[in-house]
């Protein structure tokens, strides 16, 4: 049994739109639309959560559910943080082995990356998506640069990053005892001492955060 954990229920306050921006449109359909066809579409994924602010939840019944026909997709409330959205989701699956967790902001996920995530999730326990940075990273003091990382050991971590289902639970449930706050579940599987396997993401899986993406995901769209 596969699961898809999607998050949606961040307030969008980078985007500054005001309103959350995964409701946003690009080329006429909302974000988080473009994001749950790709899960609903995909033969590897059994179930779909998606985890909706509370205010949020008749809304997006009636504007994404049922506007786009996507059926036996489950709710799930969110959480102060992603973390705890997250965590909410996980509660909502039923019986899983494999979870993938992808944000509800990053549309422009494609079927491969779900196969070979699931596939590495069935081999290592846990992957991330993720993509090689391009920029040369500096560490900078008060102002100065202190130190300049190897490159070649620095990676952009993407979602989806997916999880034998039981690992991530305790990942999640031990962060929630030890007060661990992380900005991906990743890092609170490493928390465990468990390695997580970088699987090739895509440059163009890109997360909607500010305003200039939602630009960048119309150009991608026409090429
Ligand atoms: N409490 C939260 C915070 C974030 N998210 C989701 O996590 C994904 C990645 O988070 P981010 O890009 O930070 O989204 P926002 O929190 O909405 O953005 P911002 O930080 O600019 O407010 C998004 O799909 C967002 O909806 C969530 O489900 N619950
Ligand atoms: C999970 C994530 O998308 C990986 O890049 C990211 O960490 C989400 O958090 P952010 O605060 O929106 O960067």
């Amino acid at each position: 049994m596969v699961s898809a954990v999607i998050v949606a229920a961040g307030k969008g306050k980078r985007m500054g739109l005001g309103f959350n921006k995964v409701f946003a449109k690009v080329k006429g359909k909302e974000i988080i639309a473009l994001t749950i066809e790709k899960f609903y579409a995909s033969s590897y994924v059994n179930e779909i959560v998606v985890v909706v602010s509370e205010d949020e939840v008749e809304f997006f019944k009636e504007n994404i559910l049922k506007r786009y026909n996507f059926n036996n997709v489950k709710i799930a409330k969110g959480g102060e943080e992603r973390q705890f959205s997250v965590y909410n989701g996980l509660l909502a699956c039923s019986s899983s082995d494999i979870v993938l967790i992808h944000d509800g902001a990053r549309p422009n996920i494609k079927d491969d990356m779900i196969k070979r995530s699931i596939d590495g999730a069935l081999k290592y326990g846990a992957t991330t998506l993720a993509v090689p940075v391009i920029d040369t990273i500096k560490i900078v003091e008060d102002g100065f640069s202190v130190e300049t990382l190897n490159r070649n050991k620095l990676y952009a971590i993407q979602t989806p990053q997916t999880f034998r289902y039981d690992l991530i639970l305790k990942a999640h449930e031990n962060a929630i005892k030890n007060g661990i706050k992380a900005t991906d579940d990743a890092t609170l599987v490493e928390m465990l001492g468990h390695k997580v396997k970088i699987i090739e993401g895509s440059y163009d899986n890109i997360k909607v955060t500010t305003p200039k993406d939602i630009l960048i995901l119309e150009l991608l769209a026409t090429i």
